[in-house]
């Protein structure tokens, strides 16, 4: 089983700490790494791929430092960059091909290695199909597939949802799913929803520091009697948003609703409701997807 370790990782650009003092401990399965924009997730996860040097502090793969390790770790890595760019005039099959062969793969096995991971990530029949024509979606799934090539212990997946439309999301997640089960896979997002469905672990990341590292259950147990749905007329809605942050507001049957965060009921006909994701990413980041 692979594991990889942070150990107190600070990043400096200049004066501004991007990271301060991040530790971490990671093994087998799916971990979201949640953070508002500029919270650091990139240069923490360019840290963990070793392309970029950090400050101070060392990351650890099985026991030995990634840097040491050079090629040996590169060789146990996958990884998807923010900015995963391909060629437009390549198809999806080419382009796979051509990457397995400059990671070092022979003729054959670079073939067979893009059929299964054309499967895989469901591209088998547009595998003929130039990259310039596909969805945001299917490219994405393409940058998966190329991070895949050398079967990677450890697999980096920076914003892999950007771009997704709903029904590629689910898609996504059902591949991580399998994907997680034998190996160590980490994603950085801002979509809440990413991380909730799919994650077995949710690291929260704020201004460069970890403040929460768990399950989501153990996560939302901070959360637990401080969420309550309100009944609202439209003259309370301003002030009681004014007071308390509100993760989110519904109509039904024409009564309006506000998800609201408070230590205690904020009104008499208050009601407490389970935290979830939404309410946590409130809390500590001061926003919500919606
Ligand atoms: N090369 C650089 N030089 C100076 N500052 C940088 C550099 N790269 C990143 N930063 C700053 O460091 C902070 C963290 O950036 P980073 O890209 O790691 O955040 P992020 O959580 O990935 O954000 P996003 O979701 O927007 O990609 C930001 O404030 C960013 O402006």
């Amino acid at each position: 089983m692979v594991t990889l370790q942070v150990e107190r990782v600070s990043k400096l650009y200049g004066g501004f700490v991007a990271l301060q003092e991040v530790e971490l401990e990671l093994g087998c399965g799916v971990y979201g790494l949640l953070g508002p924009n500029g919270a650091g997730k990139t240069t923490l996860m360019r840290v963990m791929t070793d392309l970029l040097a950090p400050s101070r502090g060392r990351v650890l793969c099985n026991g030995r430092d990634i840097h040491a390790m050079g090629a040996d770790y590169r060789d146990l890595l996958g990884y998807l960059p923010q900015d995963f760019g391909v060629y437009p005039n390549f198809t999806a099959e080419g382009f796979l091909c051509y990457i397995a062969r400059l990671k070092g793969l022979g003729r054959a096995a670079a073939r067979q290695k893009t059929a299964e991971l054309l499967e895989l990530v469901g591209l088998s029949d547009r595998r003929k199909r130039r990259l310039g024509g596909f969805s945001g979606g299917e490219r994405q799934r393409v940058g998966i597939a190329q991070a895949l090539l050398n079967e990677p212990q450890v697999l980096i997946l920076d914003e892999p949802t950007a771009g997704l439309d709903p029904q590629e999301r689910i898609r996504f997640r059902g591949l991580l799913n399998r994907l997680g089960k034998d190996r160590l896979v980490l994603l950085s997002t801002h979509i809440v929803s990413d991380v909730e469905s799919a994650a077995d672990q949710v690291i929260l990341l704020r201004r460069g520091q970890v403040i929460g590292q768990g399950t989501p259950t153990e996560l939302l147990r901070q959360l637990e009697g401080k969420v309550w749905n309100v009944p609202v007329t439209a003259q309370e809605q301003e002030a009681l948003a004014a007071r308390y942050p509100c993760s989110n507001v519904s109509r039904v049957d024409g009564v309006t609703y506000m998800r609201l965060i408070a230590d205690a009921p904020p009104t008499g006909r208050a009601e407490g409701v389970p935290a979830n994701l939404e309410d946590l990413s409130l809390y500590h980041f001061g926003q919500t997807d919606r």
